[in-house]
């Protein structure tokens, strides 16, 4: 049995996340982490399911009085980071699917799972679709390197660029020759008209509501056009990820920063 504990439970992702874990044979739900109730049952609070298990706003008091195998982060950027620490900490095997991690970030948190010798995720994307598409982006951009990454999402988001945009962004830019892209004389007449630059990739983030997660990478060559896109129409989308997430961390020793390591 793998115990564990969901941060941000009352969120889009988390409420789905709680329902997969009680959902699931071999994993039992041991606890949450609230920005508030703290002390508190979950079935005495009217935004979370009728479930006899406690709720705590301190992540470290947590982990001490719990001692779970596994903390699944989906609250916000600043959060999730210390949440990911805490679990290292104290033991506990993070998988992360909240964004905005920067590099140093990951470098940072992958030296402490190693240290500890901590099986972690940190996830930018659970969705086995996103997974493809971003592998099938890397592979294109071996043959067709003028990349631009357009990334649509719910007007709810914290982060620009998602954190699959960047993923994606980084998983081309380890194939391609450095390359900078569009007409080298280009301006921007209005500010941000080209997007964010990544290794001289533009990413453009697109907030609507009605959107939920979405993201096309259209590639440019002589006389023709690819795009790959992936959709995710509900957040169950991301779920079995999520699940396989938290078996290969209970099996690994280190970080890994991405799915894609997973799904070969
Ligand atoms: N990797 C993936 O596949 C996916 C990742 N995401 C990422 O997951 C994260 C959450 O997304 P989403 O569910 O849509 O966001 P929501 O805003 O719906 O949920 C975030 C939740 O975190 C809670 N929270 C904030 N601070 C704390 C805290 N200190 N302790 C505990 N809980 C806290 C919020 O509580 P309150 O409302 O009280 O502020 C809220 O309930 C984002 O970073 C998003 O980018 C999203 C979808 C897929
Ligand atoms: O905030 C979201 O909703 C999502 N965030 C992740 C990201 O930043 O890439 C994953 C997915 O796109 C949904």
């Amino acid at each position: 049995m793998t115990r564990i504990v969901i941060a941000g439970p009352r969120g889009n992702m988390g409420k789905e996340a709680v329902t997969m874990v009680t959902e699931t044979e071999e994993f039992e739900l041991a606890a949450v982490i609230d920005r508030k109730y703290d002390g508190m049952s979950m079935r005495d609070v009217d935004d979370l399911p009728n479930l006899d298990v406690p709720v705590f706003t301190d992540a470290g008091e947590c982990f001490e009085k719990i001692k779970p195998d596994v903390l699944i982060d989906l609250t916000n950027p600043q959060t999730g980071k210390v949440h990911m620490k805490q679990a290292l900490l104290n033991g506990v095997r993070p998988v992360i699917g909240t964004t905005g991690f920067t590099e140093e970030d990951v470098a940072e948190l992958s030296s402490l799972a190693e240290e500890k010798e901590l099986g972690a995720i940190i996830a930018p994307n659970f969705a086995i679709g996103a997974i493809l598409m971003m592998k099938f982006s890397q592979m294109a951009a071996r043959y067709m390197p003028d990349a631009e990454i357009i990334e649509q999402h719910h007007d709810r988001k914290l982060d620009a660029p998602s954190g699959t945009a960047v993923k994606t962004a980084q998983l081309i830019s380890e194939v391609r020759q450095e390359k900078q892209q569009g007409h080298p004389k280009e301006e921007e007449t209005l500010p941000g008209a080209r997007g964010a630059e990544f290794d001289g990739m533009r990413i453009h983030s697109v907030r609507l509501p009605g959107l939920v997660a979405h993201q096309e990478v259209l590639f440019g060559g002589e006389g023709q056009t690819l795009k790959i896109r992936h959709d995710s129409m509900n957040r169950r989308s991301f779920m079995p990820g999520v699940k396989l997430a938290c078996e290969a961390a209970m099996k690994l020793n280190v970080l890994v920063y991405g799915l894609e390591h997973i799904i070969e």
